[in-house]
C-alpha cells in the first residue's frame, strides 16, 4: 500500500516536480484516520503542505478508497521516526534536551522575526512574557492565517527557555492536545494525560485553540488543564485565527477566561514591513534578496506571509535550477506563474484566482457571485469565495467585504457558516473546498 500511495503520487506531478520537491519524501504510517509522511528539510516540509496538498490527499483517496488527512513530519538525524515506540507525551515536553528541541522550529526565533510599528506592542509584550512569566496571564495573540502565530509562540517558548533553563516550557497544539487526550482514553490512563498537562508544565502554549471548536469534551478537558495551571501561577499562553468572541461553540465561561489576561492581535504586516520580512525570510534560506526584487514581491503578496515566503523558496529554487540570477526579471516570472497566470503581464489577484477555481469546480462565474442571487449554488460559491479569502490568503473581514461588496455582517455569517462544515472535516462543503483549494494551489506551484 506504501509503495501505491508513493506512486500514484508520483503520476501525477511531473518528474521535474517530483526531482525538486519529493527527492526526500517517504511515507512513515499508515493509519486508521491519517496518514504521514517525512521529509528531510523543513521548508520542503511547508511547501509540500502548502502547494501540493491537495494532490497527495487525493493519491491518498484513490489508494485508500477514502478520504483520510496526511501529516508531514520534519525528519532529521536526531529526530525519533513516527513509527518508533517513543512515548508521545513526554515527547512534546521540552526542556533542555536538545532532542526535543527538535519539535521547535529552530528559525522561529526573535531575532528572526521582524517588527514594524503594527506589531510593535504586540512584540514588546511576548519579549516581556519571556522576562516575567505570569504577569500577563493568560497572554491570548489572535490574528488571520500566516500572519506569524505560531512563530512568534515559538520564540517565546525558546526565549523563555533560554532565560529560565529550569523552567518547563510546554508547545503544543490543540490538535495534539485533543490527540494526546484521545490516546489515553484508549489506554484507560487518562490520569496520565491530566498529569502531564496540569502538574508538569510551568509554561503552557497552546497553538490553534480554534481546533477545537465543536469538540466539547476536549474543550472542557480543557478548561480544567486552563484552570489548574492559572491558579497555580502557571504562564499559558494561546494563539487562535479570531478572538475570543468569535470561538464558536467553546462554552462562555473558556472565552471569558481566555479574555482576562492579556489579549493582542497580531496585524497584517505593511508593504514596507513586507519588504524586511522578504529579505529575512531569504536570509534565512542564506540568500541576499536585491532590494528592488523585495520591494516588487513585497507590493505583490499580501496577506498570508507563507505565500510570500512559498514565492521567496521558488525564487531561490528557480535560480539554482536553471543557473539563473534572483532578479527583477526572474521575480516577475515567478509571480507570474505563481498565481497561475502565466501569460498574464498582471499579477492575479487573490480574489480573481478564487473566482476562476470555483468557475472550474462549480460552474458558477464571477458575474454570478457578485451579483445579487440568493439561488443556491450561488450563495454557497460566495461563502466559499469570503472563506478562502480569509482562511488561505490570510485576509480580514473589513477587507473582505470591501473586496466582495458585501456588507461586514454578511461576511461574518458566510465565513460562519463555512468554518462549520470545513473544521469538522465533513460533508459536500469540505470536499468543494478541497476542490477549490487544490486548483488554487497547483496553480500556485505551477513552474
Ligand atoms: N514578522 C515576521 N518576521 C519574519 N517572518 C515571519 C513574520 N511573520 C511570519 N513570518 C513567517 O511567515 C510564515 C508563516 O508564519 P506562521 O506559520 O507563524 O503563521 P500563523 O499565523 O501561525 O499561521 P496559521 O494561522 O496558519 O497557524 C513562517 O515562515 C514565519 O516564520
Amino acid at each position: 500500500m506504501s509503495n501505491s500511495i508513493i506512486s500514484t503520487l508520483k503520476k501525477k506531478v511531473s518528474k521535474k516536480t517530483w526531482d525538486n520537491w519529493f527527492s526526500t519524501f517517504e511515507l512513515k504510517a499508515v493509519e486508521d484516520e491519517r496518514v504521514v509522511f517525512s521529509v528531510a528539510n523543513l521548508f520542503i516540509k511547508d511547501w509540500l503542505q502548502t502547494k501540493y496538498g491537495a494532490v497527495i490527499s487525493d493519491s491518498i483517496a484513490e489508494i485508500l478508497g477514502r478520504r483520510v488527512s496526511f501529516e508531514i513530519v520534519y525528519k532529521n538525524k536526531e529526530t525519533p521516526s513516527v513509527d518508533s515506540t517513543s512515548d508521545q507525551i513526554s515527547g512534546s515536553l521540552l526542556k533542555r534536551k536538545p532532542l526535543m528541541i527538535s519539535n521547535l522550529n529552530p528559525e522561529y526565533t526573535f531575532s528572526n522575526f521582524v517588527v514594524g510599528s503594527e506589531n510593535k506592542a504586540l512584540y514588546e509584550v511576548a519579549l516581556d512574557v519571556t522576562q516575567n512569566p505570569g504577569k500577563y496571564n493568560p497572554f491570548f495573540v489572535y490574528g488571520g492565517v500566516g500572519l506569524g502565530k505560531t512563530h512568534l509562540l515559538q520564540a517565546i517558548a525558546q526565549e523563555t527557555m533560554s532565560n529560565f533553563p529550569d523552567k518547563k516550557v510546554l508547545y503544543i497544539t490543540s490538535e495534539q492536545f485533543m490527540n494526546d487526550m484521545i490516546q489515553s482514553i484508549k489506554e484507560n490512563n487518562i490520569q496520565k494525560f491530566r498529569d502531564h498537562y496540569r502538574k508538569k508544565s510551568d509554561i503552557l502554549l497552546i497553538d490553534d485553540i480554534q481546533f477545537l471548536i465543536g469538540k466539547k469534551g476536549v474543550q472542557n478537558e480543557f478548561f480544567h488543564s486552563f484552570n489548574e495551571l492559572h491558579d497555580s501561577g502557571k504562564q499559558l499562553i494561546i494563539c487562535s485565527d479570531r478572538n475570543p468572541e468569535e470561538l464558536e461553540t467553546f462554552h462562555s465561561r473558556l472565552k471569558s477566561r481566555f479574555q482576562m489576561g492579556m489579549l493582542m492581535s497580531i496585524q497584517e504586516p505593511r508593504p514596507s514591513t513586507r519588504f524586511h520580512i522578504a529579505k529575512q525570510l531569504a536570509q534565512r534560506e542564506s540568500v541576499s534578496l536585491p532590494d528592488d526584487v523585495a520591494k516588487v514581491l513585497a507590493d505583490n503578496i499580501d496577506g498570508n506571509l507563507r505565500r510570500l515566503r512559498g514565492a521567496i523558496i521558488k525564487l531561490i529554487v528557480h535560480s539554482s535550477v536553471f543557473r539563473s540570477q534572483i532578479d527583477l526579471s526572474l521575480a516577475t516570472q515567478i509571480l507570474q506563474s505563481f498565481t497561475g497566470s502565466i501569460n498574464v503581464p498582471a499579477f492575479q489577484r487573490p480574489i480573481d484566482q478564487i473566482y476562476s477555481a470555483i468557475e472550474k469546480t462549480m460552474k458558477v462565474t464571477k458575474k454570478e457571485i457578485e451579483s445579487g442571487s440568493r439561488s443556491k449554488d450561488i450563495v454557497l460559491a460566495r461563502q466559499l469565495t469570503m472563506y478562502i479569502l480569509k482562511n488561505h490568503f490570510g485576509k480580514q473581514v473589513t477587507e473582505i467585504a470591501r473586496e466582495t461588496g458585501k456588507q461586514h455582517s454578511t461576511v461574518i455569517h458566510s465565513l460562519k457558516k463555512i468554518d462549520k462544515s470545513v473544521m469538522m472535516g465533513k460533508g459536500a462543503t469540505k470536499l468543494l473546498y478541497d476542490d477549490v483549494i487544490g486548483i488554487i494551489t497547483s496553480n500556485s506551484a505551477a513552474v
